[in-house]
């Protein structure tokens, strides 16, 4: 830990993303960034001590300027440090045959169902060795961190029995220790019924409730629970029961729901007050208008509505009604391979018709709070971790407007330069 301060100077526009509102942005104020334009922020011991001008930060800390590293954001854009609130990042292998073969024409269901997709990641996994798996899931972070990326949220869900469930959780614990991005564990047990209980479906939800979900607790490797609530997959009833017993255990629930077909999963997480629901491509009025009045998050995917060739998410419908919409890669080997917020976040714009500045809200304030973050992250103000992103660019309009391409200078993690641009 770098014990001298901090001090950030000549930002040309800062996006602290402070409110006064508390709890997740919705309707306009998704729009209010709490800009600050030639910004300065303290940063001591990891965190954020002052945000103000450069001439008001100067004038308070001016007895202690010679203490600090003084960092000039030479006129640059700097935003809180983005937040990934919905990824299955660790998997073992790779799936591009299967791309190809849904360029030709087969549907991402019909792979599935064939013994595919999921499930052909869940076998890679299986037999991917833990120390491998471990450096293949930490290269990603890697990645993840050179696009402007803090904290992230993953999820298990790739395994044919509860070890690799079990494995995939540890590795996350693992490395929330050595990286420098924070990681939010969400077990998944249920994200597909393995062949091997074809048939026999009822008996794999009674495995993930009496066998999977005491296991994970037993050791404390996750905080959320998530299904992948789909025709086909696990019905309405099945998740009910499922997300219920997560959180009679002391899980806070998710949902990926009305990704394919709408099979009332929005209903569903607002009637459980889930978190969050996730995707949401199918899902109708009622759905919305429920999740509004339930406060559900929705966690909004467009990079894999984009990549399986599906109408995005009606963003603009939830925002009307009040639905606090954050947005996620998705990160997956299947149906959204990139690690890029900052892509996430033009195709937020440029497929949902999302403002640029709710754009931002939603990969980071509201994002940390769909992941029971936001006392710490997600803004930037007095008292939170110092995790910061400086941008290559003057504006944020610029960022969501400059398409396609990796803006990142620096980032902050609680204070650390752990991404250095300066010199380049
Ligand atoms: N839809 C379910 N789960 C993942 C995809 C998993 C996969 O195809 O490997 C998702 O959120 O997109
Ligand atoms: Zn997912």
């Amino acid at each position: 830990m770098n014990n001298r301060p901090v001090w950030i100077q000549n930002i040309g526009e800062l996006a602290t993303l402070k409110s006064a509102q508390t709890g997740p942005r919705i309707g306009e104020d998704m729009n209010d960034l709490g800009l600050i334009n030639n910004g300065s922020v303290w940063v001591e011991k990891g965190r954020i001590e002052a945000v103000g001008t450069t001439i008001e930060i100067k004038e308070k800390y001016e007895s202690r300027m010679e203490e600090a590293d003084v960092i000039d954001a030479g006129g640059r854009l700097i935003t809180p440090g983005l937040v990934d609130p919905h990824t299955h990042f660790v998997y073992g292998g790779s799936r591009e045959e299967e791309f190809e073969r849904r360029l030709q024409g087969y549907t991402y269901m019909e792979i599935m169902n064939a013994g595919g997709g999921i499930h052909s990641t869940a076998k890679k996994t299986d037999d991917t060795p833990y120390s491998q798996l471990l450096k293949e899931s930490s290269n990603r972070l890697d990645l993840f961190l050179h696009h402007g990326v803090t904290t992230i949220e993953g999820k298990s869900g790739y395994g044919t029995a509860l070890d690799t469930e079990l494995k995939q959780l540890r590795i996350m614990r693992e490395l929330n220790e050595q990286h420098p991005i924070d990681i939010v564990s969400t077990f998944m047990g249920a994200h597909a019924i393995p062949k091997s209980f074809a048939g026999r479906e009822e008996r794999y939800v009674e495995s993930v409730i009496n066998e999977m979900i005491p296991a994970v607790m037993a050791e404390d490797l996750a905080e959320f629970i998530d299904v992948f609530c789909e025709k086909d997959v696990f019905s309405i009833e099945q998740s009910r029961r499922i997300l219920l017993a997560g959180k009679k255990a002391g899980l806070r629930a998710k949902i990926h729901a009305d990704e394919i077909v709408a099979t009332g999963g929005a209903e569903l997480a607002a009637q459980l007050e889930a978190i969050s629901a996730e995707h949401l491509l199918k899902t109708e009025l009622a759905g919305m208008k429920a999740m509004a009045e339930a406060g559900v998050i929705a966690c909004l995917l467009p990079a894999t509505a984009l990549f399986l060739g599906e109408k995005p998410a009606d963003a603009r419908t939830m925002i009307d009604l009040g639905v606090p919409v954050a947005i996620s890669t998705d990160c997956n080997p299947g149906s959204s391979p990139t690690v890029s917020m900052p892509l996430v976040m033009n195709l937020a714009c440029l497929l949902m018709k999302m403002t640029p500045a709710e754009a931002l809200t939603a990969a980071t304030y509201n994002a940390a709070c769909a992941i029971n973050r936001e006392d710490r992250i997600g803004s930037i103000e007095e008292g939170k971790q110092a995790d910061l992103a400086l941008w290559n660019v003057s504006s944020y309009r610029e960022l969501q407007y400059f398409f396609g391409v990796n803006h990142i200078h620096s980032v902050w993690k609680r204070g650390e330069l752990v991404i250095n641009g300066f010199g380049r």
